[in-house]
Order: C-alpha cells, then structure tokens, then sequence
C-alpha cells in the first residue's frame, strides 16, 4: 500500500496536523448537482448512466471528479466518500436499489471512484452520518421518547459491513453524532464490529452541548468509564458542521475535558441555513479568521483539521496555509 495506516501515522508523527477536505454535499450543489432529495449527495452515483458513462460523456462524473482534484490541490490529504446519506434504509426507501446485494455494489463502486479520483497516496475516510440522517435530526439530537431503544447497529450494519472489508478505505468517519445513547452504542461496538481506524464527529450546539443537551463533561466521563475496553480503533473525537465562531471553544472544551485524546474538526462555513426558506445567510459580523480558528483548534489538540458544509477548496487551502503555519515544529 502506497500509504501508511492513518492511525500508525497519527502516533509517529506527533506533530502533524492532517488537512481534510470541505463539504461535498453542498460543493456538488454549488457545480450544479441537484441533492435535494432523501439520498441527498449520493444521489449522482444511483444514475446508472454514472457509471456507463465515459468522464466526457457524464456530466456528474466530470463533476465530482473536479470537486476531488480542487480539494487535493487545496492541501487535503485526507478526502471523504459521498455517501453521508447512503445508509441501507435511506437508499432502499428511496432509490431502485432495494436489494443488499445491488447496494453493496454501489458502495464498493463509489469507493473505488473515490480512491481512483484521489490516488494511492491520499487517505480515503469512508463517510456515516448519523442514524438522524434519515429524517433530519442531526441537528435536534431528537430522536424520539426512547432513543436508548434504537437498534443503532442494524441500522449501519450494511454500510460498515460494506466499509470495514474495503481496502481502498483507510478511515470510518461516523459524523455528525447529536445524540449520547447513539454514541454510547458506537463506543460499545468491538474490533469484531469495527475492524477499522474509525472516527466520531459530534453534532453540537452552539452553547457547547450535544444537540440532544448532553455536556461535554458528559461526554468525557462515557468516554472514561469504558477504560481499557474502548476499541482500539477509535482513534479520534471530534466535532463536524458545528458553528464555525463557537467551534474554537467547543473543541477547546473537549480537550480540556480529555487532552490526551487526539482531536478532528471540521466546522461548516459560519453561513447560516433558514430551514423554511431554504438559502444559506451570509456569516454574520464578527466572523474570526480560518488562520485564528485553525491556530486554536491546534492548540486544543486537533490531528485532522477541514470544512464541513459550504466550505469550498477556497476554505480548504486557507485551512492548509494555517496548518503550516501554526503546526508543531
Ligand atoms: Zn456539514
């Protein structure tokens, strides 16, 4: 393999700082993609005519291809699948793919696309959002009167079954968690279930707690209690699309709570989304800079460092231009 193991990577080489890409949800949006639907971003790879075509003759293909080179020649080094809202329930319910077989196809399809659009030497994280994904409550962290209840592992046994056997992927990226009893049943799983480096990104508020309330103190002491059974393949915690001004301190709040745990944060763009109208509200006045959010994620330990939604290869290589300057000598 022309690369090292991501977790093997972190340990020896304790001062470098990972850039990773923006989001590619609302970049394929923004090149004209249309993902308002209930698979959202996957939607251009359930097209058969995305994979039948050549690069010149589909227009999708040209696309995400060109998203993948902007990100790289931004900096990232570290690029996510497509596939946020791609869980088995999501794309049975919703696309003509229904059967597990045709949607371990389109994963391992989508994978090596990715892999052949960033190359060997690029670490590739394959993307889950959150069990909320599939009725948009990532962002309320309500998941119903019994959240405790939810059979969290049935519902991503397919996508990780697809993921964990994969080698074109080095990294599971669990994003966008907003609900304690979800990352409590992602923290109980054991290297039989989760083979792979993996990762968490939590959904979180802009005071400071888990969209479903839970503080970060909370959140460190579900963390500690699992002691030396925690699966050694979580290599880190982190937070994902979580209000760009709030996030210096939501990540210096997890650290602080945890500091020997190696951290990962990508924040969405500071911009604003009116759910009822359906735009993004420009970033409000006193916005901080990529470098002095970059510099104080560093300082709060972040290893992995990126955009989450409508951040563009523009934010990516501000990102990257901060990391060399403010990672460890
Ligand atoms: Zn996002």
């Amino acid at each position: 393999m022309a690369r090292p193991s991501v977790k093997e990577y972190l340990a020896n080489n304790p001062k470098e700082v990972l850039v990773l890409d923006g989001g590619q949800g609302t970049e394929l949006e923004n090149r004209g993609i249309k993902v308002a639907n209930p698979v959202w971003s996957t939607i251009p790879f359930i097209s058969d005519s995305f994979w039948t075509a050549n690069d010149s003759s589909s227009n999708d293909r040209q696309i995400v291809k060109e998203m993948y080179q902007d990100f790289l020649k931004a900096g990232a080094r570290v690029l996510m699948t497509v596939t946020y809202q791609a869980s088995f329930k999501s794309v049975s319910e919703n696309t003509s793919i229904t059967t597990l077989e045709e949607y371990d196809a389109l994963l391992s399809r989508i994978v090596s696309f990715s892999r052949s659009c960033i190359g060997d030497d690029k670490w590739l994280v394959g993307c889950i959002g959150p069990w909320g994904a599939h009725n948009c409550s990532e962002f309320t962290g309500d998941y119903g009167n019994e959240p405790e209840k939810i059979d969290y592992l049935q519902y991503f046994k397919p996508q990780l079954d697809n993921f964990n056997s994969n080698d074109d992927l080095d990294l599971i990226g669990f994003e966008t968690i907003p609900n304690i009893h979800e990352l409590r049943a992602i923290l109980s799983w054991d290297t039989t279930i989760l083979p792979k480096p993996f990762y968490i990104g939590l959904s979180v508020h802009e005071h400071g707690v888990l969209r479903d309330g839970t503080t970060m103190h909370q959140v460190a002491e579900l963390i500690k209690s699992l002691g030396d059974k925690i699966n050694p393949n979580f290599v880190l915690l982190g937070i994902n699309c979580v209000s760009y001004n709030h996030s210096p301190e939501i990540l210096r709040s997890l650290h602080e709570e945890i500091p020997e745990l190696p951290l990962i944060a990508y924040p969405n763009s500071g911009e604003v989304y009116d759910t009822v109208k359906k735009v993004w509200n420009p970033k409000g006045d006193h916005t901080l800079t990529w470098d002095q959010v970059v510099k104080s994620y560093i300082d709060s330990g972040a290893r992995i460092i990126g955009g989450c939604c409508r951040t563009s290869p523009k934010d990516i290589a501000a990102i990257n231009a901060a990391v060399q300057k403010y990672r460890p000598n």
